[in-house]
């Protein structure tokens, strides 16, 4: 890889105010590593994105990559999928992401149709695309936000389009919510986070992420219009779902 990685330990010292978390140059400089031992069963969701467009794709469709960060998304397809079987844009809002990104994408498949731009996915001009992955992305807009930005992503797939749709989720249950979050803590710590480094970040994701129920997510896909979701994937409190537009 071009793109230096750093170990994620922004917040390993005591911080007087935890600031919100947004995502910083620091944040890209070890995001990784952060991603990684923070989202359980990240690789796995990124391994299957190739063969569901495999499955959904038509030759040469196109495909987006909503809140890209470093293109992850797209090394996905690139590795699964021939240079003339999809073109790619990742969208994020983040300069440093996407300055990684683009650097990445380019260095490692140089043969694929890879474009990332910076923008706003609340407010972008989608153009109609098979496949449109939002990965760990929705969960960071506020909730009175969420319901046009699927609704136009529903305007914006192609009829037999694909939206691939992974959250970190709260259960509908109290006690199955608090029972997931205190298992999610323990898969940090076996992921070498310390009680400092995962009590500062959950300070630093207070009303920055907010996630939603699984039914939360399947009655807003259904009202924006999608006639059929389901849940592909969940490991602990974080979950993939694909919606299938007719
Ligand atoms: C957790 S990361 C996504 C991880 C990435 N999809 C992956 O698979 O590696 C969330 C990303 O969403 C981006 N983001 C947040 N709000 C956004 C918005 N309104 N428009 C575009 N990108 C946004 C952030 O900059 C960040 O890079
Ligand atoms: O660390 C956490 O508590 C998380 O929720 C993980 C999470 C995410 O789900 O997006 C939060 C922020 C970073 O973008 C990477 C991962």
């Amino acid at each position: 890889m071009s793109d230096a990685s750093y170990r994620d330990a922004i917040f390993s010292t005591p911080l007087d105010r935890v600031a919100s978390f947004s995502f910083d140059e620091r944040v890209v400089a070890c995001f990784p590593d952060m991603i990684r031992r923070s989202v359980p069963g990240y690789g796995q969701i990124l391994a299957m994105l190739g063969l569901i467009a495999r499955r959904h794709l038509r030759h040469g469709g196109h495909v987006y990559d909503l809140g890209c960060s470093l293109g992850a998304g797209g090394l996905a397809l690139a590795g699964r999928l021939s240079p003339d079987a999809f073109r790619y844009t990742g969208v994020d809002l983040s300069p440093a992401m996407v300055a990684r990104a683009r650097q990445t994408l380019a260095d490692e498949c140089p043969e694929h149709a890879m474009t990332v731009l910076e923008g706003d996915i609340r407010i972008l001009d989608y153009r109609p695309s098979g496949m449109i992955m939002l990965n760990f992305t929705l969960q960071f807009l506020a909730p009175e936000e969420r319901d046009a930005v699927i609704a136009r992503l529903y305007d914006a797939l192609e009829p037999g389009g694909v939206l691939v749709l992974s959250e970190k989720i709260k259960a509908d249950d109290e006690q199955d919510n608090a029972w997931l979050v205190e298992r999610y803590h323990d898969f940090k710590r076996a992921n070498g986070y310390s009680e400092l480094e995962i009590s500062q970040k959950r300070n630093a994701l207070e009303n920055v992420l907010v996630p939603d129920t699984l039914t939360a997510h399947h009655t807003r896909l259904a009202r924006a219009g999608f006639p059929r979701s389901l849940t592909w994937f969940q490991h602990l409190n974080f979950a993939s779902l694909i919606a299938f537009k007719a």
